[in-house]
């Protein structure tokens, strides 16, 4: 009876702060967490192994039903393995987030990873972050949340986070990409990025990180 198991969702454009957020309420709560985007940038970075063209809607729907994603969660760090290959790094790339905005706006590619993500509500609850958690994936969820926050503060965000991880950006790049992608996410004909009637709206400008999270637990009824 997975539809009992309690979920919150947490959607919202790149830069929002659905992973640093979800993670943490899920650690707080002792619930899982579901990574969508992370099932969009392995068939990208499949993709990419294959050497597959972006534009070649077939071979990508084959690509999807053909890659293998696994979660290790056994380290300190959540590792991501795409065909048995850790691809944790790889996988956080703006070229394969590019790579899995271009993907995700295929239908059959959607339709192929919805069972792999509704898979992961199980007992004691799954706080899952993406584009479409509340609007499509998990309709029912009992909480939905929808962050936001202006583009310049998520490609500043970007560019930090970037720049500590050693990779060479420049804040103009990143605020073009994070723009396209926007675009590419809200203007797409299936799931598009936009907040389910029901979502609870955080804009978290200029708002940090504990605030939100304290934010977001406060939707939730107490906890014993
Ligand atoms: N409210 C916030 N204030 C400042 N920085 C934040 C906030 N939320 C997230 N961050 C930082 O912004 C970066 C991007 O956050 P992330 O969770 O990866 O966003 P998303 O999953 O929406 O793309 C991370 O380095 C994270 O630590
Ligand atoms: N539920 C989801 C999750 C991600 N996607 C697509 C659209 C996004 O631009 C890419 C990458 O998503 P991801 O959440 O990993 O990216 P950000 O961390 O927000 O930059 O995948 C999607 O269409 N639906």
């Amino acid at each position: 009876m997975t539809a009992t198991v309690p979920v919150l969702t947490i959607d919202g454009p790149s830069g929002s702060g659905k992973g640093t957020i979800s993670r943490a309420v899920a650690q707080r709560l002792g619930w899982h967490y579901l990574d969508s985007g992370a099932l969009y940038r392995a068939v990208g970075v499949a993709a990419g192994w294959a050497d597959l063209d972006l534009d070649d809607a077939g071979a990508l729907v084959r690509c999807t039903f053909d890659t293998t994603i696994g979660f290790d969660e056994s380290g300190d760090e959540l590792r991501v393995l795409v065909n048995g290959h850790d691809a944790t790094d790889e996988l956080r790339t703006e070229t394969a987030g590019a790579a899995a905005s271009a993907i995700a706006a295929i239908p059959e590619v959607r339709a192929a990873l919805k069972d792999r993500q509704r898979a992961f509500r199980v007992e004691p609850g799954l706080v899952a972050d993406g584009r479409d958690m509340g609007t499509v994936i998990f309709p029912d969820a009992g909480w939905k949340v929808f962050l936001t926050a202006s583009a310049e503060e998520r490609a500043e965000r970007r560019y930090k986070q970037l720049k500590h991880k050693g990779v060479s950006v420049t804040m103009d790049g990143l605020l073009r990409e994070i723009l396209a992608r926007d675009a590419r996410d809200a203007n797409r004909s299936v799931a598009p990025l936009r907040p389910a009637e029901d979502a609870v709206r955080i804009d978290t400008t200029g708002l940090g990180i504990d605030a939100v999270v304290e934010r977001v637990l406060a939707l939730l009824p107490a906890r014993g």
